[in-house]
């Protein structure tokens, strides 16, 4: 069973997804850790964002592994665990750039293809390209105000500031992020996490096996 969750830059996916599984009592894969791996790699060597060989040797080259466990995703190069690095606002200034790499989004793709099922997959096109035989789809929106509101509790800079970033960022992820057809679209705005979490479940009966 794989059940998919996408949507806009801040719009609850990790948090919504993370709450999903473990009611399902399974894992949940958040795919925009392995993105911002590769952005985060990528800033630390000083390479181009725009060089596709070069972010590509990166991530093949040093064993970037991402872990779904239930309780939260990590990512790790070799030993060295990358998680708490990947959510910082440099990571997400740069990420939309690796992640227009066709190279690198075949790279990310097979790394969640190759992931033993049940599963709860979150990103932005999970039930459109990666998982489109997912048993369930889900696509999570909200206003640009709202995510940065949402944001602020996690980031220094203020809610405008924030608000821009994210406006920017769903404008360089525009070839990602389209709903599938067969989605249910989900306006967050008005739903707290729990609120979005019994939505979802409770269009899931049949799912839990
Ligand atoms: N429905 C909601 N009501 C209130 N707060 C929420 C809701 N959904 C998510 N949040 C909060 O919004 C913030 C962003 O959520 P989260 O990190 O899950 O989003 P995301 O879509 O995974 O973000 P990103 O695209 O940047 O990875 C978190 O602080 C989370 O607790
Ligand atoms: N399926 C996906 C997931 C993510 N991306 C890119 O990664 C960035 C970070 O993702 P978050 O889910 O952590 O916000 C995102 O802005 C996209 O550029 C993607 O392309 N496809």
């Amino acid at each position: 069973m794989i059940v998919t969750i996408d949507g806009v830059a801040a719009s609850g996916k990790s948090s919504v997804s993370g709450g999903v599984a473990r009611a399902l009592g399974v894992p949940y894969v958040s795919s925009g850790l392995l993105y911002r791996a590769a952005a985060l790699l990528a800033l630390e060597a000083g390479v181009d964002l725009r060089d596709a060989p070069a972010v590509l040797g990166l991530l093949e080259g040093r064993g970037v592994r991402l872990e779904p466990l239930a309780e939260g995703n990590r990512v790790w190069l070799g030993q060295r665990e990358l998680t708490a690095d990947l959510h910082s606002t440099r990571v997400d200034k740069g990420v939309s750039a690796v992640a227009a790499l066709p190279d690198v989004r075949a790279w990310v793709d097979a790394q969640l293809r190759l992931l033993p099922e049940p599963f709860v997959a979150e990103g932005r096109d999970m039930g459109t390209n990666v998982f489109p035989q997912a048993q369930a789809k889900f696509y999570l929106t909200a206003s640009p105000r709202v995510r940065a509101e949402r944001r602020a509790k996690e980031r220094p800079e203020d809610i405008p500031a924030i608000e821009a970033a994210l406006t920017r960022r769903d404008e360089a992820d525009r070839r990602q992020i389209t709903p599938a057809a067969d989605a249910l679209v989900i306006d967050t705005g008005p739903l707290d996490l729990q609120g979005v979490i019994d939505v979802i479940l409770s269009t899931l009966p049949d799912c839990r096996s």
